[in-house]
């Protein structure tokens, strides 16, 4: 809901809607949400309120509603960015967006950049190659690692240059969208009539469009097309190179910032292992890593934020 013009975000109002963006957080997003308890408080809540508005932006196309958003809604969508950065912020959840702009050295850039790429999504369900679906990737997830990355913060003692921190930032965003497009080829193709994945890749597994929207299981046996396999073992060959060109980049950040992103890191990379123990069947199976993995690898990822690459 809208608010009066000239009212007064503070103190109570806005621990209020801090604490409704940790809810939608805990409720949403468990991995992240716990990631977040091992920050300082201050951070916490700037990743939820950030966490809330890349949410509610995907809702835009991807929600209840995504039927009736046309690119006006998206404009509109922008222009309450602006004005939050502004200092105006329309609703609570803006509010939470617009103090944490003023506490942290958050960029608009990202955020523009994010809304481009859901309008993407309404006039794009073919891409030709990588180049345009790395492209698509940015906008929906290295935005999302530029958005985060002034909030987590760098090593105190680290002198080196900033630009490999910040690659190995856009490749953990890039492998978590790829494996996102990865562990949903069948829904996004029978539900939505979208094919992420590139046509020329396809074309040369010798995969047609019309194929892969009507599932590649093998007449006979119903188990998954070789052709098909062979492309998705290069597909995930690919995703989990992005995953290790972001692990070097974790070493680099503030120490409170590295268990949640080994945590993120490890438990998206294990859905690109239950795909291959699915045996590639991304059409009549959804892949997913079980509770119990979870709760394994974040002691795992805990380790590894505690102890540098050379101690490993
Ligand atoms: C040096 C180094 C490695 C730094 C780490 C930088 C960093 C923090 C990277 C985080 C990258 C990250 C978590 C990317 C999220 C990618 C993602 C899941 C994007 C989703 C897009 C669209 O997907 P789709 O519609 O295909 O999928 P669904 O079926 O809808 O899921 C998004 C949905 C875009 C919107 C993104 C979010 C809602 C997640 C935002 C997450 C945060 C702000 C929390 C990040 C916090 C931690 C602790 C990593
Ligand atoms: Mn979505």
């Amino acid at each position: 809901m809208a608010v009066p013009r000239g009212f007064k975000w503070s103190g109570g109002v806005l621990d209020q809607a801090y604490e409704k963006c940790g809810q939608v957080t805990s409720e949403y997003a468990k991995t992240f949400y716990l990631g977040t308890q091992l920050m300082n408080p201050a951070q916490a809540k700037a990743v939820w309120a950030v966490y809330v508005w890349c949410r509610r932006t995907d809702e835009l196309v991807d929600g209840p509603n995504a039927s009736k958003i046309t690119p006006k809604a998206l404009d509109r969508w922008e222009e309450r960015l602006e004005a939050l950065f502004d200092g105006k912020p329309y609703d609570e959840l803006d509010a939470a967006l617009t103090d944490t702009a003023a506490r942290f050295p958050l960029h608009i850039q990202p955020f523009r950049d994010m809304i481009e790429g859901m309008r993407m999504d309404l006039v794009k369900s073919r891409y030709e190659t990588f180049d345009e679906l790395y492209e698509y990737c940015y906008r929906v997830a290295g935005t999302v690692a530029l958005m985060c990355m002034p909030i987590m913060g760098i090593e105190p003692s680290y002198k080196g240059q900033l630009e490999p921190v910040y690659r190995a930032a856009l490749a953990l965003g890039t492998a978590n969208q790829l494996t996102n497009i990865l562990r949903d080829v069948g829904e996004d193709a029978y539900q939505r009539n979208r094919i992420y994945v590139p046509l020329d890749e396809l074309d040369k597994y010798g995969i047609s469009e019309k194929e892969l929207l009507t599932g590649l299981h093998a007449p006979t046996t119903g188990s998954m097309d070789d052709r098909w396999r062979n492309f998705m073992h290069f597909q995930i060959t690919r995703a989990r190179q992005y995953f290790t060109d972001a692990e070097g980049g974790v070493d680099l950040l503030a120490p409170q910032a590295r268990w949640p992103v080994w945590s993120a890191l490890i438990l998206y990379r294990q859905i690109l292992d239950a795909i291959e123990a699915n045996d590639y069947d991304n059409f009549s199976k959804r892949a997913y890593v079980p509770k119990w993995r979870k709760m394994v690898s974040l002691p795992v990822a805990y380790t590894r934020a505690l102890l540098p690459a050379r101690r490993r």
